[in-house]
């Protein structure tokens, strides 16, 4: 589902941020990515989102070689992945319902299909009371739901989550974590990028480990690992 083949990326000032990068995600894995603050685990989902390109190597993504696709088809690579971030960005002025729809509309979604799936998305985050509220109504952790059920919402095969309980206290933060989970289970791959110890050794899954632009680690069923910094 996600396959880098030797991936190195420098980027322009010379940094190194990845040094010969393999990695092999299957369809269906939950993969914790940790490693210490600049160990390269953004420069990674940079380089799944097409935001960066690697120096060398391949990168494959849903059966897709993304390594060295034209800049008009990204968009079209940007529809097999969903993404959530550690600050929500959604859309301050859109209430709930019309952040997750404006997910479907911007990729041309029959609004037909957009009335269905908007529901039902809001309803796995448990948010369906909350559709006509705006964003600096709810909570963090509603914030957070928002922003995954528009993730999901065009049903991508790959949900990247970068820090995603960063800003929240521990108890929502395990409130995402459910909800990610149950996504998981319904055979959304998940990758997801964190400094988060607790949630890492509770949840018992695979974990690739980055440290100054290699993995030196990876393992299922893994713990945060002990000799990363916490921030
Ligand atoms: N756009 C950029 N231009 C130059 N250097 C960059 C750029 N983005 C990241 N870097 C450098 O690349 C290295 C890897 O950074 P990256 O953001 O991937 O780390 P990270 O593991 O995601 O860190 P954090 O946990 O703090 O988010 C760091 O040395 C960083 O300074």
């Amino acid at each position: 589902m996600i396959k880098f083949e030797n991936v190195s990326k420098e980027y322009n000032n010379n940094v190194r941020a990845l040094t010969n990068v393999s990695l092999d995600i299957r369809k269906g894995e939950f993969v914790f990515l940790v490693g210490s603050s600049g160990a390269g685990k953004s420069t990674i989902i940079k380089l799944l989102l097409k935001e960066e390109e690697p120096t060398e190597g391949k990168i494959i993504l849903n059966d897709m070689d993304i390594t060295k696709v034209r800049n008009r088809r990204i968009p079209y690579i940007r529809r097999n992945i969903g993404v959530v971030f550690q600050d929500f960005r959604l859309l301050p002025n859109k209430t709930v319902y019309e952040n997750v729809a404006f997910a479907m509309e911007i990729i041309g979604v029959h609004p037909k299909e957009i009335r269905r799936n908007v529901p039902m998305v809001l309803s796995m985050v448990d948010l369906s009371r909350k559709a006509s509220s705006f964003p600096d109504q709810l909570s963090g952790g509603e914030r957070q739901r928002v922003s995954i059920a528009r993730a999901i919402v065009n049903s991508p095969p790959v949900l990247i989550a970068d820090e995603p309980t960063g800003n929240l206290d521990p108890e929502t933060a395990w409130e995402i974590m459910r909800a990610l989970s149950e996504i998981n289970g319904r055979g959304t791959t998940v990758l997801m990028a964190t400094h988060a110890k607790d949630i890492v050794n509770h949840m018992k899954k695979r974990v690739i480990e980055i440290n100054e632009g290699k993995i030196v680690r990876d393992e299922q069923k893994g713990g945060y690992g002990d000799g990363i910094s916490s921030i």
